[in-house]
């Protein structure tokens, strides 16, 4: 993306962001609450406009068919009456369209995506009787079941216990070495330096863009989180 801006009626929610994201590379978008973290997933995704076309993908790829979205949890209604195996199917049902119906080669994909995530055995269970952790995993299966090239997660890890948290970011290790791109929002500094290979600190605007060593800086994370204490800093 470049020279992204973004506004919410008269607030800006990011200012000016020019940032890319590789094939191969497992990224993490880190900021205090309200930095805009959200606001440059939903953007990607196509889910807020983006009139000037600041957003761009390779050639080659039809964008719509190559993301895979994980939204922030809370954001989902677990009462709708569906179970595990029909939210990992979404994850196809959104490359096929809502009249066709799936294949044996889907069924197979999704079956393979449960497993991955752990929760192949939940799959009969209504998504509304699960808890937070397990519904974790089935919006990242539904993820890895639409095999995109470019995977958008927002805060994927909100609780997740300790160990499956280390599970789940060797999954995701796992698709950046096949060749999609990973993007994550999270606050978790100590995970990000320890996963991703790239790092972008955002308030807003970007305060810095590049490997963990290069961002890592005391004055980074200075930059980053202390003007947003109690709001100061934001309209
Ligand atoms: N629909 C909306 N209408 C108006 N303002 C919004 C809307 N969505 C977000 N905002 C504002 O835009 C700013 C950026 O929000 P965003 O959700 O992108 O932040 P974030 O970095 O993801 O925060 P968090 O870490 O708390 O999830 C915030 O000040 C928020 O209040």
């Amino acid at each position: 993306m470049e020279n992204l801006t973004v506004r919410y009626g008269h607030h800006t929610a990011l200012e000016d962001v020019t940032v890319r994201f590789d094939a191969g590379q497992f990224s993490a978008i880190i900021g205090p609450n309200g930095a805009g973290k959200s606001t440059l997933l939903k953007t990607m995704v196509g889910l807020l406009p983006d009139p000037d076309h600041n957003v761009r993908f390779d050639e080659g790829h039809e964008a719509k068919n190559c993301i895979a979205y994980v939204p922030q949890q809370q954001t989902l209604d677990w009462a709708f009456p569906v179970t595990v195996w029909d939210v990992a199917m979404m994850g196809r049902t959104g490359r096929l369209g809502w009249l066709h119906w799936p294949s044996k080669k889907d069924r197979e994909i999704v079956a393979s995506a449960l497993k991955e995530t752990g929760v192949y055995e939940l799959r009969n269970r209504h998504i509304g009787a699960l808890s937070g952790g397990q519904r974790q995993r089935v919006l990242l299966a539904r993820m890895l079941a639409r095999r995109g090239h470019l995977l958008l997660l927002d805060e994927p890890l909100t609780g997740v216990d300790a160990h499956t948290q280390e599970q789940l970011m060797a999954l995701l290790r796992r698709e950046a070495d096949k060749g999609r791109a990973v993007v994550m929002v999270t606050h978790d500094l100590e995970q990000a330096r320890n996963w991703c290979d790239h790092l972008v600190l955002i308030n807003k605007r970007v305060i810095a863009d590049g490997t963990p060593q290069q961002v890592y800086t005391p004055h980074n994370i200075e930059a980053t989180f202390s003007s947003s204490f109690l709001g100061v800093g934001h309209e």
